[in-house]
């Protein structure tokens, strides 16, 4: 009979001490195992979701955008996003590469009559300081071999959607606009393939375009584009399926502009008013002083629809995209086929430039204006010379009007 133990003593108390040993031992390996399991899990969900993402935004610019639905709180919001973060920052690191080749690409001697002299200005964090945007510094901190597979991703594509028009239109403002778009990949500078380089073949109008991943939509814009004769059918042949926009302007106030971007640039041209006459005494109009000719939108697009059925063609006004850029953004993204990502809340009117403005350009968390070169003073013109244009303006208006069906209140 075993000896009695003390009062209240543990019946099995009796256990050798070793077996009672042995046994907390286990229970502590279990724990420590179920401990070491735990946090296993955690650390593979953390790298899943937000491990390189983290790693390489060094904070994000996206935090607190909920425009996006990315990264907008905490882990909830990265479950749910995860592909969207992804992509998003892989379109930071391809922007950043992107700025590389255009740099290395950077025209030689830009011509007068476009834009290309400024897009470098106008596109956002194309100079990045020491730190570097939040982009730029963040591509620095990635592991190389993250690095290397993120930057083979996507392919170039000829573009999809177009904008060919018109100079002094607001071309630029769309473009920059539409970039924010997450499914939009576009080209800062103007390719001017289908009217002067035409003859370097598709091949090399292709390698112009940036890297875009499945279901993003590469876009250029050239205005020059609008009014060359063989343009259409040249995109035509290129596929018959491109989407075409024209960002329309009232002519008498797109002339001035022209007059305006020329004076700047050769301060000694004779005056818009002398221009605009053949003859002035009998008000005969100069129809082949190209600030005269682009603006009669009826005659150009004529060749157009030759080529392209209207559907495929989407007439942005001017004037809207400077009074309700998100309006006309919208029904851009929908001609699209976008979702409709780019709302009023990415846009702020600038009192000092006197223009609508991104609170936040593409792959930059600061607010953006485009340059001085948009949105100039113009030149105080003859009103008498004004009223001649409108009036000679007025019939070809209409006519747009009708073709497009849609008033754009030029003409009262
Ligand atoms: N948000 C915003 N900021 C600045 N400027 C704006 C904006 N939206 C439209 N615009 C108008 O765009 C006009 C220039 O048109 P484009 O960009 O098509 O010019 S270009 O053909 O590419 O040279 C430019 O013409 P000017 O005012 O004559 O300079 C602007 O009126």
């Amino acid at each position: 009979m075993a000896p009695p133990g003390p009062a209240g003593a543990h019946p099995n108390s009796a256990e050798p001490l070793s077996r009672r040993i042995f046994r907390k031992f286990l229970l502590m390996l279990c724990s420590l195992l179920t401990s070491l399991y735990v946090f296993y899990c955690l650390v593979e969900r953390g790298q899943t979701l937000s491990g390189p993402i983290v790693g390489l935004s060094g904070g994000g610019e996206e935090a607190g955008d909920p425009d996006r639905g990315v990264l907008a709180g905490g882990p909830r919001e990265l479950a749910v996003w995860p592909a969207a973060t992804h992509r998003k920052r892989l379109l930071q690191l391809q922007q950043r590469r992107r700025r590389r080749q255009q740099q290395q690409r950077r025209p030689a001697a830009p011509r007068d009559d476009s834009d290309q002299t400024v897009w470098e200005e106008e596109t956002p964090g194309l100079v990045v300081g020491p730190g570097g945007s939040g982009a730029g510094s963040s591509v620095a901190e990635a592991p190389p071999g993250t690095l290397a597979l993120l930057l083979d991703e996507g392919s170039k594509q000829l573009p999809q959607a177009i904008i060919i028009g018109v100079k002094k239109g607001g071309t630029r403002a769309l473009l920059e606009f539409l970039r924010v778009h997450p499914d939009v990949r576009a080209v800062g500078a103007e390719p001017h393939f289908f009217d002067r380089s035409y003859d370097k073949g598709l091949a090399w109008y292709r390698e112009l375009m940036p890297r875009t991943l499945d279901g993003q939509i590469t876009m250029e814009k050239t205005p020059s584009y609008f009014v060359t004769r063989e343009a259409p059918a040249r995109i035509s042949a290129m596929s018959k399926d491109t989407k075409l926009i024209v960002v329309v302007r009232d002519p008498v106030t797109r002339a001035i502009s022209d007059y305006t971007q020329t004076l700047s640039k050769r301060p000694d041209i004779p005056s818009f008013e002398s221009l605009t006459f053949r003859n002035r005494s009998a008000g005969l109009i100069d129809t082949s002083w190209s600030a005269i000719q682009i603006g009669i939108y009826a005659k150009h697009l004529e060749h157009w629809l030759r080529h392209f059925p209207l559907g495929q063609m989407l007439f942005v006004s001017g004037e809207r995209l400077i009074r309700d850029p998100a309006g006309e953004l919208g029904r851009v993204q929908d001609f699209l086929g976008l979702k409709r990502i780019i709302t009023d809340k990415h846009f702020y009117f600038n009192k000092t430039k006197g223009f609508p403005c991104l609170k936040k350009a593409e792959g930059s968390s600061k607010p953006h204006c485009l340059g001085k070169t948009k949105g100039r003073t113009h030149p105080d013109i003859d009103p008498g010379v004004v009223q001649r244009l409108r009036d000679f303006y007025r019939p070809f208006n209409l006519k747009f009007y009708q073709m497009t069906g849609q008033d754009f209140g030029w003409d009262g």
